[in-house]
């Protein structure tokens, strides 16, 4: 069933819909407008998706060109060597210009299939099928792709926008809870940045939320998708002001890294989140009440308030982030609940607070 469908802009000019619906039954149509049955279609996946999910989505497909490729599933595959593996069956299948990727699963399998699609053949079309809450909130939208290099984030990657995001809504059904929580880490700071009644909204609905009531999670989906539809349509390649959508993962891709990836994408952005609050207090922006609340609705959506790390191997960590210009880095904080700004003015030792303020002995 139709759920909804949002029009998203890319260099002022309309360039895909996200659209979302409760099951698969309507992608063949929504591919249709693409010239699908004169195109190969490979549909790029991960083990644990394939498993789940490739079955039913080949079925819709039936009477196309179809092919697939499936990776190990896991963030410690988000590398070069996996979109190597995409080239390979690309070029093993004869992919040509017109052909066409679907990524089908998380985002680690959308920002990898994205990066392959914007550079075999120096760009071919894709089409985003995101099947965890991080990726239909946050990743399919915007054409951030990339992968992992040398265990920092994101490090190699270009800008490249998807012909279309499906979302079916009820993949939620099957996530574990640790992935759903870790899309929380997203979605409540798509609140703390931009919409302070969407904020709190997460914690009068937890119960529905967290019960799978699928209205609220489509509500809660289309309100985020909204939000990051607003900024990245305002700023495309993160000239400026989508460097908020950035907010916690200063720190958290520094955390990622330096715990091996053993804790998911979303707790390290809830605690880069947490330590952020530390610097705002500082400079009064926030209060400790702030702070409480935010804690706990961390802790509701079963996100950590701390962790164990080695504090000045994080802090080094972020000299690697995407925003450090002329050795200065542009840290996003809050002035207040749902208003984000970037300050180019953190110190190391706020910073190295802000991270003690986190530790915790495990
Ligand atoms: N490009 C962007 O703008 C952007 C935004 C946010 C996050 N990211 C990136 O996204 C990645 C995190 O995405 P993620 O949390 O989706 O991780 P993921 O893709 O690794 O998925 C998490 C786990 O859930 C499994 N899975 C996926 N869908 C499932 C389903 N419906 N049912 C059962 N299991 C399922 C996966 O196999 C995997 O084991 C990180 O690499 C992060 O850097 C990118
Ligand atoms: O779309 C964006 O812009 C974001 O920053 C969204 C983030 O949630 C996402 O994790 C993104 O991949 C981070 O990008 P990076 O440029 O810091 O690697
Ligand atoms: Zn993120």
């Amino acid at each position: 069933m139709y759920l909804n469908r949002l029009e998203v802009n890319f260099e002022n000019k309309p360039c895909y819909d996200i659209v979302i619906y409760d099951d698969f039954s309507d992608l063949k149509n929504e591919l249709s407008k693409f010239d699908i049955e004169n195109r190969k279609i490979c549909i790029v996946t991960d083990s644990n998706v394939a498993e789940i999910y490739l079955d039913k989505v080949k079925e819709e497909l039936e009477g196309l060109k179809v092919f697939t490729h499936i990776f190990e599933a896991g963030e410690q595959n988000k590398h070069l060597e996996t979109v190597s593996g995409i080239y390979d069956t690309l070029i093993f299948n004869k992919f040509d210009r017109k052909d066409i990727l679907l990524a089908l699963g998380g985002g680690v399998v959308g920002d990898i299939c994205g990066f392959a699609a914007a550079t075999y053949l120096r760009g071919i079309d894709f089409v985003q099928i995101p099947t965890t809450l991080v990726s239909q909130v946050d990743s399919s939208i915007g054409g951030k792709t990339g992968v992992d290099f040398k265990h920092f984030k994101n490090m190699v990657g270009a800008f490249y926008m998807p012909k279309l995001v499906y979302v079916n809504i009820n993949t939620l059904n099957t996530l574990p809870e640790a992935e759903f929580s870790s899309g929380m880490g997203e979605v409540i700071k798509h609140g703390l940045i931009s919409d302070k009644d969407y904020y709190y909204g997460l914690f009068e609905n937890h119960k529905k939320i967290l019960s799978g009531d699928i209205k609220a999670l489509a509500d809660m989906v289309l309100t985020s998708q909204k939000i990051k539809k607003e900024v990245v349509e305002n700023d495309p390649y993160e000239k400026s002001q989508r460097a908020i959508l950035n907010f916690g993962h200063t720190l958290g891709h520094a955390i990622e890294k330096e715990k091996n990836f053993s804790l998911s994408h979303g707790v390290c952005v809830g605690l880069g989140m947490l330590a952020a609050f530390d610097i705002c207090i500082k400079k009064n922006k926030l209060s400790e009440d702030d702070r409480k609340f935010f804690s706990d609705l961390l802790e509701i959506y079963s996100l950590e308030t701390g962790t164990d790390i080695d504090v000045e191997k994080v802090f080094e960590a972020t000299f690697n982030d995407k925003k450090m210009e002329a050795g200065q880095i542009k840290f996003v904080l809050l002035n207040k609940i749902g208003d984000a700004y970037i300050d180019r003015n953190v110190k190391k030792e706020d910073m190295v607070e802000a991270l003690k303020s986190i530790c915790k002995e495990i």
